[in-house]
């Protein structure tokens, strides 16, 4: 199965197991203003990179990762083709145990726990953190099932009805296919293809929504609608957004990770900051198209 047709709530990658298995305790205080952390507390950090390298087989495609990720913000990761943004995107919810070749190091850690502890089943971490893809990929079933099924492998069957509505509602789609629901997810067009996974992807109440290029094969007008929606839902979660689109990162993002040729993290900070005033001339260079 490719990695772009799995999701949370896939059949192969879900299971019925407790999703307790990361605890809530974000750990060390203080304020650090180091490049990676772009003076995100640990008080508001979900997620927290500390030295992670990633190889697939010998080729290093991480270099030494260290960032935290603010709650209830939109981070954004930029940078040019294959500098490791969808590689690191894919280890924060361990998409990446699922390909071979990848060995990571270095600690991840999800509210303080690192994520690729022995005791963390990575089908439970998925749901609390969910992905969405660069091509929509919804279910051959109806709108209604595609939202409820991830809900049905938890358990989750008591007011299933309203559930869906509300998992709807929050990915912007509800007012266009309320009348419609047992109609097959796969007749939506795109940019509907593509609110509806994340409606699925929203619908075990993660807490980090991951998104790879959400919105790169969707026109203008759906483009629009998931970034007015992405806006949105950094009011109940933690969105990360991987984006070749700099335009996109300035519009939608509170924080901006720019990453550079070598799987290195060259700066992290305010997004208004990253694209007004870098601190490294590398990002300036990339920022105004110099190179990319
Ligand atoms: N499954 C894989 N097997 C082997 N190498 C891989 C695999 N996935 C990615 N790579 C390599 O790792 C490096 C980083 O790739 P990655 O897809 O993370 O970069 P990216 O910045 O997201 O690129 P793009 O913007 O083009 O999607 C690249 O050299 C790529 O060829």
């Amino acid at each position: 199965m490719s990695q772009e047709n799995m999701t949370t709530s896939d059949p192969e990658t879900t299971n019925t197991e407790s999703d307790q298995l990361i605890d809530t305790d974000p750990g060390r205080g203080g304020l650090d203003e180091s490049s990676g952390r772009g003076s995100v507390t640990s008080a508001n950090t979900v997620i927290e990179a500390r030295n992670v390298n990633v190889w697939y087989n010998d080729d290093q495609a991480l270099n030494d990762i260290d960032m935290r990720i603010p709650k209830k913000q939109v981070t954004a990761m930029i940078g040019p083709s294959g500098c490791g943004k969808s590689t690191f995107l894919r280890c924060i919810n361990r998409m990446n145990d699922l390909v071979d070749a990848a060995r990571i190091e270095g600690e991840l850690l999800f509210n303080g726990k690192n994520v690729y502890d022995s005791d963390v089943d990575p089908v439970a971490l998925r749901r609390r953190i969910g992905m969405v893809f660069q091509h929509p990929n919804p279910f051959p079933k109806s709108i209604y099932d595609n939202v409820a099924y991830g809900l049905r492998l938890q358990g989750k069957t008591d007011n299933m009805d309203q559930r869906v509505e509300d998992a709807l509602k929050s990915a912007a789609l509800w007012d266009e296919v309320k009348d419609r629901l047992d109609e097959s997810g796969t007749d939506l067009s795109g940019g509907q293809q593509q609110r509806l996974c994340i409606a699925r992807a929203i619908a075990p109440d993660p807490e980090v929504l991951l998104m790879d290029e959400p919105a790169s094969a969707l026109d203008p007008v759906a483009t629009s609608q998931v970034e007015d929606l992405i806006a949105d839902l950094a009011e109940e979660y933690t969105v990360v957004i991987v984006t070749h689109n700099m335009q996109q990162a300035a519009r939608i993002s509170d924080k901006t990770a720019v990453f550079l040729t070598g799987g290195e993290l060259v700066e992290f900070d305010d997004t208004q900051k990253i694209f007004e005033n870098p601190e490294s001339q590398r990002v300036e260079d990339y920022i105004t198209g110099k190179f990319g």
